[in-house]
């Protein structure tokens, strides 16, 4: 609200540029102009540094393997062994789970042998956090010694073929929030992370994509089993018919809203990354009247909750291989 007696305006005063217009500029007031600091500037190496250490001494623990749970897939971290758990709120400067389905813990141990830390909750842009403070653990996680990363997620089938409770391993993506400029590595760049200019082709590890293709062989699940494309959305919103029409026309085999920046940040520090999308619910892309067509995040967790097993066995059967080859 303007204090100024001779203001009418009584909404919020917005500290734009050129301030409060109402308001005649004077020295002070030039020097409270706020200006949106970088995203990459959010989280300094340094401080990086501190949470990696924090986490590593407390843990006692190098992991190789970072695993991100997809709503309702936590209990991809409840397979960990000998786990040491850390809430997301005492781990220093970490910021909060508040979605249904992450409970918001990063649990550090061993799995099928190697050493190994998940977040039981990721951070979404929606949630109202700029992407670099939604990516930023995936860099956490590099600093702690990990050269793998396992994104996985809940996701919209938007390709005709897929059926709910499939797994699609994504070997591509179409990045939406970056169509619009948005970019956990926008600002200046740091070099101990990487370089200035990624490149993104074969983002996605192909001998990981193949070696879980022969998994799901022995599994006996390799029909529902699909390669594809994901494409993440700001959310918190599911899509409009014409949104999944569009996406479809581009390529898009499943929708979601994370992982994409997630990956970014892994790609632009040199992990490997495995990621996989769970299909939680068909999207319609012709328009009906139809209630069920209408996604639900009830649905998702319900979904997630029914194949966590089959997920958790995929995750533990790749982590052997990888531990198998090291
Ligand atoms: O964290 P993920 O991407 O698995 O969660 C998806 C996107 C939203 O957070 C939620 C919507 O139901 O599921
Ligand atoms: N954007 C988006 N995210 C999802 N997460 C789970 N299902 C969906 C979906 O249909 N759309």
């Amino acid at each position: 609200m303007c204090s100024r007696d001779c203001c009418n305006n009584k909404g919020p005063v917005s500290r734009t540029k050129e301030g409060n217009p109402c308001e005649k500029k004077t020295q002070k007031q030039e020097s409270e102009i706020i200006v949106p600091t970088p995203q990459s500037l959010l989280y300094p190496y340094e401080v990086i540094q501190e949470i990696a250490d924090f986490i590593v001494k407390g843990s006692g623990i190098r992991p190789k393997i970072g695993i991100i749970c997809g709503s309702g897939l936590g209990s991809l971290a409840d397979i960990i062994q000998n786990p040491k758990v850390f809430d997301y709120e005492k781990i220093p400067n970490f910021p909060v789970s508040t979605v249904e389905g992450h409970a918001g813990r990063l649990v550090v141990g061993t799995l099928e042998g190697a050493n190994v830390m998940a977040m039981q909750g990721r951070f979404h842009f929606y949630e109202g956090y700029p992407l670099a403070k939604c990516s930023m653990p995936v860099r956490v996680m590099k600093l702690c010694g990990v050269e793998y990363l396992f994104a996985t997620n809940a996701a919209g089938g938007i390709n005709p073929k897929y059926a709910v409770g499939d797994i699609m391993l994504m070997h591509d993506h179409v990045n939406m929030l970056g169509f619009a400029g948005n970019s956990p590595l926008q600002g200046p760049n740091d070099p101990r992370f990487g370089p200035r200019f990624p490149a993104l082709v074969n983002s996605y590890n192909k001998d990981l994509i193949n070696k879980a293709i022969e998994i799901s062989k022995t599994m006996g699940i390799e029909s529902s089993v699909h390669v594809g494309v994901y494409s993440c959305l700001g959310g918190p919103t599911y899509e409009t018919i014409a949104e999944l029409k569009a996406l479809r026309m581009m390529g898009v085999d499943a929708v979601g809203m994370s992982t994409v920046h997630e990956v970014i940040t892994a790609r632009h520090c040199d992990m490997k990354v495995f990621a996989f999308s769970l299909i939680t619910n068909k999207c319609a892309t012709e328009y009906s009247d139809k209630k069920d067509d209408e996604a639900s995040h009830d649905e998702v967790m319900a979904v997630a909750k029914n194949r966590q097993k089959t997920c958790c066995e995929l995750v533990s059967r790749l982590v052997a291989e990888i531990q198998k080859t090291a």
